[in-house]
């Protein structure tokens, strides 16, 4: 099968590669057309179903596979949150989200103020593209898990899904 993951972010298309390693995975870059740094479950959402979407329409795509990461609040609380979306030929739009641990105060002020976590990981680790590595979450789970295996759980929620649709 033909698929297209909308990101270039190592750690979402690695998971996606792994995930589906039998077929043909190729990356492009496409809007999420929501902001940059998302800030809820809702918002963080449609920007993985705006990125799954344009990929589903893609010359000779099969499947079109979102992901995106973005925070959320639960009560005075910043969690991590991401979400992925897998788009197939019929238009069926499935749905997962990842797993989600609480962000240290320090990290929630800058991002109140409107910085990018990315950003904010990169200054509190003191090195370059924490994104595209392990991410907060491997930081602030001492690397026990890596923003590619939060990501490859995600894509295998979403495979599982759409297979049983198969079927
Ligand atoms: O190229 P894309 O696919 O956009 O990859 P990205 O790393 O920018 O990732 P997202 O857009 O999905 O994430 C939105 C923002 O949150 C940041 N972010 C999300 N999860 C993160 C994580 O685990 N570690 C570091 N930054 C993260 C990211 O750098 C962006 O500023
Ligand atoms: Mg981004």
């Amino acid at each position: 099968m033909k698929i297209y993951i909308g990101s270039t972010n190592p750690t979402k298309v690695e998971a996606v590669k792994r995930v589906f390693s039998n077929d043909d995975v190729s990356s492009v870059e496409v809007e999420s057309k929501v902001a940059a740094q998302p800030f809820s479950d809702e918002e963080t959402l449609e920007g993985a179903v705006n990125r799954a979407r344009e990929c589903a329409i893609m010359k000779k795509s099969e499947l079109g596979i979102g992901l995106e990461g973005g925070v959320m609040e639960i009560d005075d609380d910043l969690f991590l949150c991401n979400w992925g979306v897998l788009v197939d030929q019929k238009e069926n739009v499935y749905r997962a989200s990842g797993a989600r641990i609480p962000l240290p105060d320090e990290i929630k002020e800058g991002l109140k103020t409107g910085r990018e976590l990315g950003e904010l990981m990169d200054a509190y680790a003191s090195s370059a593209n924490v994104s595209k590595h392990e991410g907060a979450i491997g930081i602030f789970t001492n690397g026990v898990i890596k923003r590619e295996e939060m990501f490859t759980h995600v894509v295998k929620l979403l495979k599982g899904q759409w297979e049983r649709d198969q079927q």
